[in-house]
């Protein structure tokens, strides 16, 4: 099963775009703002969630268009849909019946890198916490649905935090769902660190493996037994509560990545490390991807890495399971995938993106 078409109305810079796909990647190449990303951020709506730039379905809408916008996919022998109009959440269709966003994790994983990730190592945890959650959704669908239960019952308990409530019996309740879904929470994360672990060993050297861990203060990071989380839930209370939030938990959790002779700390390294870090976990999450179609999108890869780490990052995407997009600002940059990739060059004129196939 894959991918196999993809149209686009009024989504971004793209009045329309019609791009029928095959198992070969496909190297979209155009000058700076030419709508390359765009394209590779509308492939991110096949995922459930806010796609690749985090963006509101209103930002999404071409600019002085009034009708919203819309993307349709064919995936297998089925048809998806998903749209906005203005000022609305997105919504789904499979097969022209409406199906919550969820249900597209169930149909094709897609993963992504894009320059805004650059910094994961350094930036703060939530970032790699949610990129972590991302790997994992990809690997396990219902990390969504366990994500936002264990989110509500927190809302919840941070607001009787909040209004400083006292009564014990309130805590207890949502700290035995917390510790439910939280727990669930911790072994979903630590099985995907551990297929990503196992899949970093098959790739190419040029990309070098990490070790991963879960981490967190206070000894929540690998609990993944329920009775204990909400122990130490009710022990947190009083300083949860002199905080009016919930200090600790697994919505606190951080990836931590080492690798090297000196099993160097991800956020020391150099920038062009962190990228191939970065890169090394991405292809492994794609690796790890074996019974469902996967489509990967690396924006701006190419012109990162030396012409030795290009040709094997190429080798690489031909020898994987999954539908490789990539993007740079020439041609060139795509050479050493010879006659494997198919060639598409984005122009954009008056605000309107457009697309050619070439040799
Ligand atoms: N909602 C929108 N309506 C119309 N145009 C938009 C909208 N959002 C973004 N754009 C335009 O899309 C262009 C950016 O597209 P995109 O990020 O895909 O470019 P790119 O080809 O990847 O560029 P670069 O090589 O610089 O990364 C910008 O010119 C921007 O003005």
């Amino acid at each position: 099963m894959t991918l196999s078409h993809l149209s686009l109305a009024q989504f971004r810079s793209w009045p329309r775009l019609a791009l029928d796909l095959d198992h070969r990647p496909v190297a979209i190449y155009g000058a700076n703002g030419s709508g390359k990303t765009n394209i590779l951020e509308a492939l991110s709506m096949l995922a459930p969630g806010r796609g690749l730039r985090n963006a509101a379905p209103g930002d999404q809408a071409r600019q002085g268009v009034d009708a919203g916008w819309r993307i349709r996919a064919g995936i297998g022998d089925q048809q998806v849909g998903t749209e906005a109009l203005p000022g609305q959440s997105r919504s789904v269709l499979i097969d022209d019946k409406p199906a919550p966003q969820v249900a597209l994790g169930r149909l094709i994983r897609v993963i992504w890198l894009v320059p805004a990730m650059d910094r994961l190592w350094s930036d703060a945890p939530e970032t790699r916490r949610r990129f972590l959650d991302r790997v994992t959704l990809s690997l396990i669908p219902d990390h969504a649905e366990i994500a936002l239960a264990y989110d509500k019952a927190m809302r919840e308990r941070n607001r009787l935090l909040r209004d400083q409530i006292g009564d014990p019996g309130w805590y207890r309740a949502l700290e035995a769902q917390m510790a439910e879904s939280g727990a669930a929470l911790t072994r979903n994360r630590l099985s995907a660190i551990a297929a990503i672990s196992a899949a970093q060993g098959e790739g190419a050297t040029q990309f070098p493996a990490a070790t991963l861990t879960l981490l967190s203060g206070e000894g929540f990071a690998d609990d993944a037994d329920p009775s204990s989380i909400a122990a130490r839930m009710a022990t947190m209370r009083p300083r949860d509560l002199a905080a009016g939030r919930s200090l600790t938990g697994p919505h606190r959790a951080d990836l931590g990545a080492h690798w090297g002779p000196q099993d160097m700390p991800a956020a020391l390294s150099s920038t062009g490390e962190q990228k191939a870090l970065l890169l090394s976990l991405i292809l492994a999450n794609a690796r790890a991807l074996t019974d469902q179609p996967v489509v990967l999108l690396l924006d701006e890869v190419a012109a990162h890495l030396d012409a030795d780490r290009r040709a094997a990052l190429y080798a690489e995407i031909a020898a994987l399971p999954a539908q490789s997009l990539l993007t740079g600002t020439g041609a060139e940059l795509f050479e050493a995938f010879g006659p494997e990739a198919r060639r598409l060059n984005v122009t954009k004129t008056g605000g309107a993106s457009a697309a050619e196939e070439t040799e």
